[in-house]
């Protein structure tokens, strides 16, 4: 779990994130929400210690980072898994080179070990018949699943997603979803993701945070995303042809 009190974060004086309490669930996928500009790149970078605080505290399984030595600060940052946006895979590696890099960077384990490790998990992405293919010759799903495998190969406790759905068919985000909400659950992972996606609301929004100009405006889950009457959430989520959809179904009980 990742509990965040009263958050700030500010760049040359002007404040982004302006005091944000919230709760991350384990064994959840967690989505932040929100117009572009609100806040949730800036948010996600500091769940990863990317960006210092000027005020309030991120604990992560009870631990206030602020609160670590560097030592430990090392240590847990290698208990997170990052799916960039765009896979950001390394284009001269093979797929399994990719997956193993972070074995190879955080860990003294051997070659065996990690390459078993390696198979482990592109077996759960389903993508062993590819290990041995460079990023150009795969799908943008097939590199979106490849990212996915490097994030928690070494079992992290915590998964950041940014964006994992951009360029991908409706079809790929949400097998890509889907693939994301079952590792969280099977791992018991605490899983932040930052989205513009309403399809991935309605699929994975277990436990939603909606930002509007750097204050968290409302949480819930994507049932209660339907019942809100908080006007900046529904000005949001209806600009949304889907939800406007799935809201007028509901409306006539179908
Ligand atoms: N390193 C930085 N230095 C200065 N300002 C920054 C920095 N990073 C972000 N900002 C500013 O913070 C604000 C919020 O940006 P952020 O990228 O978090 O928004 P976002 O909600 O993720 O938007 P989008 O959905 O378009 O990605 C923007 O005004 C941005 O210019």
């Amino acid at each position: 779990m990742i509990k965040v009190e009263n958050l700030h974060k500010g760049f040359n004086g002007e404040e982004i994130l302006k005091g944000i309490t919230t709760e991350f669930h384990q064994g959840k996928t967690n989505l932040i929400i929100g117009q572009s500009g609100s806040g949730k790149t800036v948010f996600l970078k500091c769940l990863l210690g990317l960006f210092t605080p000027e005020q309030g505290t991120i604990e992560y399984n009870g631990d206030a980072y602020s609160t670590l030595t560097q030592e430990q600060q090392r240590e847990l940052r290698k208990e997170m898994g990052m799916v960039f946006q765009g896979s950001a895979l390394f284009d001269s590696m093979t797929v399994a080179e990719n997956v193993m890099f972070p074995l190879r960077m955080f860990t003294n384990q051997k070659k065996k070990v990690m390459m078993d490790r390696v198979d482990e998990v592109l077996e759960r992405v389903d993508l062993q018949p590819a290990k041995a293919k460079y990023p150009a010759e795969i799908s943008g799903g097939m590199q979106k699943r490849v990212a996915i495998a490097r994030a928690i190969v070494n079992k992290p406790k915590y998964l950041f997603c940014d964006e994992p759905n951009s360029g991908l068919d409706p079809r790929s985000a949400i097998m890509i979803d889907n693939l994301i909400q079952e590792i969280t659950r099977e791992n018991d992972i605490t899983t932040v993701i930052n989205t513009h996606d309403m399809n991935s609301v309605l699929e994975i929004g277990e436990n939603i945070v909606f930002l509007q100009k750097g204050v968290l405006a409302w949480q819930g889950n994507h049932t209660q995303i339907f019942k809100t009457d908080n006007e900046a959430v529904t000005d949001f989520v209806y600009s949304s042809d889907l939800f406007k959809k799935v809201r007028d179904a509901q409306l006539k009980g179908l």
